[in-house]
């Protein structure tokens, strides 16, 4: 009997070549390596890629030449232009056929966020999606306590002016970073969204430098994750905002901003915010008036709003710290992608269970 196929995007596995040969015993796999959109979807029209029961994607830097998982790659393009205006579980279940073969069942992919793929479409054709977040939140989580500290030290000042190589500004910095700088120990930590980077976040900035962990989330937290960083749960974010001296924003994005212009002012003045999750979570023009207005005294941004461009205005600010969403970009991030997207599929197809679904909820039928 032929094996069960499986579709590989992008890259070559490059560091579990053990556990990769186990998947090649039990999956034909197959590769799209870096097919832009139209190829894509013309491979697809055509079965290229014959009747793949999973599609697997070992590492962020490629296999998504094709563009955002919408609409138009998951069920057919035809519906896409219609898709924004109609009903769209009914046009699922009535008869339009889908690019992808009916028997995929499961997307396993590299990367914590998912805001580029439609996983409620992927939920009602039956795909589940399976993000890696587990495997990047030690570097995440990393990333943060950098724009943290930078944020309370006003560290970002102080490289500059040593990396200008010019005396005066160097001894500008000497005199006078300590004059606003602040210990983040025994101050508040606000964090938005305690899923498991924010819990790691939380776990490092409360051993390691004693902060105080308040959180926001759509849901409370077990009393044993709470109990673990000493946790305090608002379900008002905007109170949550006026009590924290550091703001970290940690949630998943969900097509809408959750710190808008209306939400800078409920911040404590003179509070820092950091943004490791997305840059569309956090209304970039408010930010800049609340740093140039002195309503907030720092920020640190991994992400940014319009990505791979950064806001002129916030380039220019010293009390701003900026990265080029790196936080999660480590060797062991990619090893943990590659490993936990081959695991996923390996125990779906053997225990019926996936590690790290994100969509079970738009999931129709009983898998
Ligand atoms: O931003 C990085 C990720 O989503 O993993």
């Amino acid at each position: 009997m032929s094996k069960p196929i499986i579709l590989q995007l992008g890259d070559d596995i490059k560091w579990n070549h053990e556990l990769y040969a186990k998947l090649r015993d039990k999956f034909a796999i197959r590769r799209s390596y870096s097919m832009d959109r139209a190829e894509f979807k013309a491979a697809l029209e055509r079965k290229d890629f014959g009747d793949f029961v999973a599609m697997f994607r070992p590492f962020w830097n490629t296999g998504g030449e094709m563009g955002n998982w919408d609409a138009e790659l998951i069920i057919k393009s035809f519906v896409s232009s219609s898709f924004e205006h109609s009903g769209f579980l009914d046009l699922l279940t009535s008869n339009c056929s889908s690019l992808l073969p009916t028997s995929c069942r499961i997307f396993t992919s590299a990367g914590a966020g998912f805001d580029w793929v439609d996983t409620k479409a992927l939920g009602a054709r039956n795909i589940i999606y399976c993000n890696s977040a587990a495997a990047c939140t030690e570097s995440v989580a990393d990333g943060a306590i950098w724009l943290l500290l930078s944020t309370f030290r006003a560290f970002t000042w102080s490289a500059a002016c040593a990396r200008s190589a010019d005396p005066a500004q160097f001894l500008d910095a000497t005199r006078n970073t300590g004059s606003l700088a602040r210990n983040p120990n025994g101050h508040t930590l606000g964090i938005i969204g305690l899923g498991k980077i924010g819990f790691r976040l939380a776990q490092k900035a409360h051993a390691a430098f004693g902060m105080k962990i308040i959180y926001n989330d759509i849901r409370r937290m077990p009393q044993e994750v709470e109990a673990a960083v000493d946790a305090e749960y608002y379900s008002s974010l905007d109170a949550m905002l006026g009590l924290s001296d550091c703001v970290v924003v940690a949630t998943p994005f969900a097509g809408h901003k959750v710190l808008n212009a209306n939400n800078f002012p409920a911040m404590k003045p003179g509070a820092r915010l950091v943004n490791i999750a997305r840059g569309k979570c956090v209304d970039e023009d408010a930010l800049v008036d609340a740093l140039e207005s002195g309503r907030i005294s720092a920020a640190g941004l991994d992400v940014h709003y319009n990505e791979p461009h950064v806001n002129k205005k916030l380039a220019k600010m010293s009390n701003v710290e900026l990265l080029s969403h790196t936080t999660g970009a480590t060797v062991d991030s990619h090893m943990g992608f590659e490993r936990l997207g081959m695991e996923n599929i390996l125990q779906f197809f053997e225990i019926g269970k996936a590690i790290s679904p994100v969509n079970l909820e738009w999931i129709k039928a009983s898998l």
